[in-house]
């Protein structure tokens, strides 16, 4: 094991937890809670606490999705809960992921439960659950839920929670997608969750969920912990996306692929704000280690070692450590991070054919996608000489009538 990753945090380490360093591990993930008087309560109170997340299995991972959800389901066991991840194969199919192949998302689904199994996630308290075989196993419980939902939401109201399928709310919809909200919501109930911890961009539907508990008067409400939502590497992009693979460290990236990626960040001098670097800083790598080492020539300062996040943030506003230095140390850092992952899917025989499986899966649809948009981009052009000929014939016409006069 290297030097950094030896000082891996004592978070990740088993001991008993008083109720008040219970409740701040918790609030420690959250961007948003809702509401912290709740959970305060709920750990007080309940024995075992569920906490659960859902993701669509839906491609490639990358490291918001890797590293920062196993240091927040980590978190969660470490104060007590039980965690379900919810595989939401079902979602991803509504939500025209991966062609709506459902062969295709299970596979990718299963290698993403490896990836967390290589990469650090304590399963003592941690169960997957596949939401297309859980939902037929209980088929009348959940859809009496999911049409009890939908009958008391106007669709504008659904439509509203675009977000949490990585729609705008002015996009147009899909009819499977007016479905989804709706069976998200009924997921809390179904699964009987305490605590819903997703991404902030998941938010509404929590919500949701909430309103719903007022309109039924049920009395204990599902407690939210949202999580940051880790940005993109290139100047103004607010997330990581998997369409373009620039914008995010992915779990399977080689050396010379993270080196480049970071190196290529947006890391204006002196400027913590809207920095991904810092971002990674924060919630990924002082998650992980203790200490981050600059080495850089004597000229230049000289190594230095910086024991925290705010120490590094320090130095960077006076401009003490350059974007160049940092950028080669925090590569470093995160080389070490997904390394495991790696070697696991290099050693391991099975996990190496799924990989593959999978690169071919997501190679495919890559192609799938690119073929719909230059037709798409085809119609609109048609539409547009259309369009064209139309004003033309107008125009012709008014002339002719001003001849006639
Ligand atoms: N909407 C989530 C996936 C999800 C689906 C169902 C849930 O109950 C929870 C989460 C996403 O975009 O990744």
């Amino acid at each position: 094991m290297t030097e950094e990753t030896k000082t891996e945090k004592q978070t990740e380490e088993k001991k008993e937890l008083s109720l008040q360093e219970k409740y701040e591990l918790c609030l420690s993930i959250a961007e948003e809670c809702i509401k912290p008087t709740e959970l305060y309560s709920l750990l007080e109170h309940i024995e075992q606490p569920l906490a659960y997340d859902g993701f669509e299995p839906s491609g490639r991972m990358h490291i918001a999705q890797g590293i920062l959800k196993v240091i927040n389901v980590n978190k969660l066991t470490q104060a007590g809960c039980k965690f379900i991840f919810w595989v939401a194969d079902w979602f991803a199919l509504m939500n025209n992921k991966m062609g709506g192949d459902l062969k295709k998302i299970k596979l990718v689904g299963q290698y993403m439960i490896e990836v967390w199994k290589a990469c650090g996630m304590d399963m003592t308290n941690v169960e997957f659950l596949w939401s297309s075989d859980e939902i037929n196993k209980r088929s009348n419980e959940y859809w009496t839920l999911v049409l009890d939902i939908a009958r008391r939401n106007s669709v504008k109201r659904i439509q509203r929670c675009g977000q949490i399928m990585g729609r705008n709310n002015s996009d147009d919809l899909y009819a499977s997608q007016i479905f989804y909200p709706c069976m998200q919501a009924a997921d809390i109930f179904f699964l009987k969750a305490n605590i819903c911890q997703l991404g902030i961009d998941q938010r509404k539907v929590n919500m949701l969920a909430r309103e719903y508990c007022d309109l039924k008067k049920i009395r204990h409400k599902p407690v939210i912990i949202s999580h940051h939502m880790i940005m993109g590497l290139k100047k103004g992009q607010a997330k990581m996306s998997k369409s373009d693979p620039d914008s995010a460290i992915f779990m399977e990236d080689l050396p010379g692929d993270v080196n480049r990626k970071i190196n290529g960040a947006y890391c204006p001098e002196g400027d913590v704000e809207k920095n991904p670097i810092f971002d990674y800083l924060k919630y990924i790598i002082f998650q992980k280690v203790d200490s981050i080492t600059i080495t850089r020539k004597e000229e230049w300062g000289g190594n230095v070692t910086y024991n925290s996040y705010e120490e590094v943030e320090q130095a960077f506003i006076k401009k003490e450590l350059h974007p160049q230095d940092l950028k080669k140390a925090v590569a470093k850092v995160i080389n070490q991070l997904i390394d495991p992952v790696r070697q696991y899917f290099k050693n391991n025989k099975k996990a190496k054919r799924l990989l593959a499986q999978v690169k071919k899966a997501v190679l495919q649809e890559q192609k799938r996608k690119q073929k719909e948009k230059l037709k798409n981009q085809k119609q609109q052009e048609k539409e547009e000489e259309k369009e064209q000929v139309k004003e033309q014939v107008k125009e012709n016409k008014t002339e002719n009538e001003k001849e006639k006069k």
